[in-house]
């Protein structure tokens, strides 16, 4: 099975959020069980230090431009690596400016002429996100099989009106915007949970093409997504002060000491120390805190630090809460991947009250370092975290249902009192560490998928 995975974000080269976590680390499992898998990315400019072939391995043109393709490898391991170059890519950003609808619909003609022109013939091309939504419809004389993962609905890129002035895209498509040119053209559609692919079916969570994805019937299905549990691990992780397992979980507390240490908050095991690591947009659902602040603060003794960037609403947010409680709340307004391992590492409870959550990564990655999610119960968060049931000692989590503050803070409130428990903390722990979060089923649904589909054209 041949299959090519064409994707604006890869780990651990090119990261924003979740997406490029799904990219880096699926492929791996894929392989596993014995998939040629190859990744296509643009050839951004910071890449620069990454080995590839001396000379391309593909050249030709696309949209009136020169392009070259390089061969490298996934870094640790043996996935080859298109890297699509271009002078549009070769600047040290992946998303935010008004070239982007330009440079990404660039990025996916360039992998369509590279396929046309026979620069390799897989059976499946997996395409993620609005960036590459065209490529499926780019595909359709094709023999390959296209799949079209949907990470987040939310983003549907540019109307197809500016893509019409560089490429051409035939008016019949139906394809009114990149999104649902993906969800129309694609062979199967698939989003990163149970929950989100039901939920995207309703005008609540549909973002106005439910009526689109409700008339998919059956091409539609949710495969949750899993992390790289090789690489997320707490017993090696170097970026943790202390490495810790199941069985050494009591060495845990060390890392929470030294990160109240480094965030100058006061070192206290038994305060309880709430972890925020996130893109800071509407979808993940912070300004259910915005009215809580002062009733959350002084009526609890937990310590707050947060790391993310994005909309000036939530850094203002953030950056007024750790004016106000210098002493409780810190915020980092920054991406920085060594700081968020460290609070996934030291953290007691990881905050993440999404408005909506297509799979969600962050509750993954807390729930194998011995961080207890608070969640909102949507999306891929209901299909991974269970209610802490302290009677029959179920559940690795908080969650909370109605979105509106007073359900976060009841539920911030019950999680803190829980924490006040150590041995039922531990083992409510140990229940989220212990869980099975890698790719190793998901991998089998995606090879089942392709199966099928590549079973059609014989
Ligand atoms: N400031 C920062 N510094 C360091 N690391 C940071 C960071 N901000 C975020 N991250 C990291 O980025 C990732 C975020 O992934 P999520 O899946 O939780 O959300 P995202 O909305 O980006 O992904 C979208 O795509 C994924 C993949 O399908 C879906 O799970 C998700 O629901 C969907 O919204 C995590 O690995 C997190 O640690």
């Amino acid at each position: 099975m041949k299959v090519l995975f064409v994707s604006a974000e890869c780990t651990p080269l090119a990261k924003v959020g979740g997406l490029a976590d799904v990219v880096g680390s699926l492929p791996l499992a894929l392989a596993k069980l014995g998939v040629d898998v190859r990744i296509a990315l643009p050839y951004y400019g910071f890449l620069g230090q990454l080995p590839k072939s001396e000379e391309p391995v593909w050249t030709g043109s696309a949209m009136f431009q020169r392009l070259e393709i390089y061969e490298s490898h996934l870094p640790e391991s043996d996935i080859p690596l298109y890297l699509v170059g271009h002078p549009a890519f070769a600047n040290d950003r992946i998303y935010g400016s008004e070239d982007e609808a330009w440079r990404f619909t660039l990025f996916s003609r360039t992998v369509a002429e590279f396929i046309w022109r026979g620069g390799w013939d897989p059976q499946v091309l997996h395409c993620h996100d609005w960036h590459t939504a065209l490529l499926p419809l780019w595909m359709r004389a094709m023999p390959v099989m296209t799949v079209y993962t949907i990470h987040n609905l939310a983003y549907q890129g540019p109307p197809l009106a500016g893509f019409r002035s560089f490429v051409d895209v035939p008016y019949d498509t139906g394809a009114w915007n990149p999104m649902a040119a993906g969800i129309i053209h694609s062979d199967a559609i698939t989003t990163v949970s149970p929950t989100y692919a039901r939920e995207i079916c309703s005008p609540e969570y549909g973002e106005r093409l439910d009526g689109l994805l409700r008339a998919q019937g059956g091409r539609l299905t949710g495969i949750l997504n899993g992390i790289n549990t090789d690489a997320l691990d707490p017993a090696t992780d170097k970026y943790l002060p202390v490495n810790f397992d199941a069985a050494s979980l009591e060495l845990r507390v060390e890392n929470k000491l030294a990160l109240q240490r480094e965030l100058g908050l006061e070192v206290n095991p038994y305060r309880m120390l709430v972890g925020i690591v996130s893109r800071l947009v509407d979808q993940k659902g912070f300004d259910l805190l915005a009215p809580l602040w002062d009733i959350w603060m002084n009526n609890s003794a937990a310590q707050v630090v947060v790391l993310g960037s994005g909309d000036p609403f939530y850094e203002f947010l953030f950056r007024g809460a750790a004016e106000r409680y210098p002493e409780r709340v810190r915020a980092f307004l920054r991406y920085d991947g060594a700081l968020s391992q460290r609070i996934y590492g030291g953290a007691d409870l990881f905050l993440m009250p999404s408005r909506f959550e297509p799979c969600g990564i962050g509750q993954m990655i807390a729930l194998r370092y011995g961080a207890v999610p608070l969640v909102r119960k949507t999306g891929g968060l209901a299909d991974t975290v269970h209610f802490h049931n302290p009677i029959d000692e179920e559940g690795n989590g908080f969650l909370f249902d109605r979105y509106e503050p007073q359900s976060l803070l009841a539920m911030l409130f019950r999680s803190e009192e829980a924490f006040r428990y150590r041995d039922y903390w531990q083992r409510l722990q140990l229940r989220g560490m212990q869980a099975d979060l890698s790719w190793k089923v998901s991998a089998g649904r995606y090879l089942d998928l392709y199966g099928q589909l590549v079973a059609r054209i014989g």
